[in-house]
């Protein structure tokens, strides 16, 4: 038994990658420092870790306090049900259940006091609704979760910070959502994030606009004028270092002048964040009473039970997220 700060892991889509990487855990450096708890099926790592040649031994845990001082090799995992193993690379609805559970134990978890660091592994979001609930992310998830009725996402690399006004609605339905309530609320939580996680006292924010050109005064769209910059100008006035609107198409090469990049809806900032350096990113939910962190892959079902899949992501998110809970007391 010891009291080191429990880092809950939850394991993802069984069919997908995020069991596999798991297993690297045995390397991270942070064995010995934090008690890294996987939440997944014992029986599924096992078969996965056999098939792949790796060496892990599973030592299950069903009560965080009682967590043993574990030796190389060893792996400490939760255990949670999993109805059908034979799915690699075929995420099945029956299975949809189980990837849920293992969210909610570590939901639990935190809400006990026993953790307050959550790091996932990919999930199918498309086979989640199949079998199991409306689920569009675990963003959102958490969020209801944690009855937390705004969060933001970020996602982070070497090179870049970027998070996002809106996250997984149509595209269709994102001009509905830029309202001065949602980007006034989003400037406030990376404020406040920044401020009181990340050491960063007076963050510097830089806001895109929504049409090309930032609307191009607008003749390329309103939105800009009639919302995002009088928004920005209020935070301004108040001290914060929040500018633009900047056009997205340009903003990103001036990275290194800002902590941080909102960007309006989902594929107008990540796909620069991807393309800058994927292996290494990492997907943090900022707004959460919890540091929650992820990575920035999907299941990649075609890689699954291969040995192909990298855990550099994964490594990430735990670095980042124990650091972030170390700044966040
Ligand atoms: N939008 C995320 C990405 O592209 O990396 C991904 O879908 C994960 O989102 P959640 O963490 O909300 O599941």
């Amino acid at each position: 038994m010891n009291k080191k700060p429990l880092i809950c892991i939850t394991t993802g889509e069984p069919a997908g990658i995020g069991p596999e990487i798991c297993l690297d855990l045995i390397n991270s450096p942070y064995v010995d420092s934090h008690n890294l708890l996987l939440i997944g099926d014992v029986h599924l790592l096992n078969k996965r870790a056999k098939s792949l040649g790796k060496d892990v031994d599973f030592i299950i845990i069903s009560n965080p306090d009682d967590f043993p001082v574990l030796k190389y090799g060893q792996l400490a995992v939760l255990h949670v049900d999993c109805p059908d193993h034979n799915c690699i690379g075929r995420p099945l609805a029956i299975n949809a259940s189980y990837v849920l559970n293992t969210l909610d134990i570590a939901i639990d978890l935190c809400k006990k006091g026993a953790s307050k660091v959550i790091v996932t592994a990919p999930v199918n979001k498309d086979v989640l609704n199949q079998g199991a609930i409306d689920f569009i992310g675990h963003t959102e998830y958490f969020a209801e979760k944690f009855g937390v009725k705004k969060v933001v996402m970020m996602l982070a690399n070497n090179l870049l910070r970027v998070a996002l006004l809106t996250t997984h609605i149509p595209l269709a339905k994102v001009p509905s959502q830029i309202t001065p309530e949602n980007l006034d609320s989003a400037i406030q939580i990376i404020h406040d994030s920044f401020t009181s996680n990340f050491n960063q006292p007076q963050p510097r924010i830089a806001v895109c606009g929504l049409n090309p050109h930032a609307g191009e005064n607008g003749y390329l769209g309103m939105e800009e004028i009639n919302i995002i910059n009088p928004v920005i100008e209020k935070w301004q006035q108040v001290g914060y270092l929040v500018s633009g609107s900047y056009p997205a198409d340009t903003i990103f090469n001036r990275a290194s002048e800002f902590d941080v990049i909102l960007a309006m809806y989902h594929d107008q900032g990540l796909p620069v964040l991807k393309y800058s350096g994927f292996e290494t990113g990492v997907n943090i939910t900022l707004g959460l009473p919890i540091i929650r962190t992820s990575v920035d892959h999907g299941t990649a079902l075609d890689l699954a039970g291969k040995g192909l899949a990298s855990s550099v992501s994964l490594h990430s998110a735990i670095e980042i997220a124990i650091q972030l809970s170390f700044t966040s007391g």
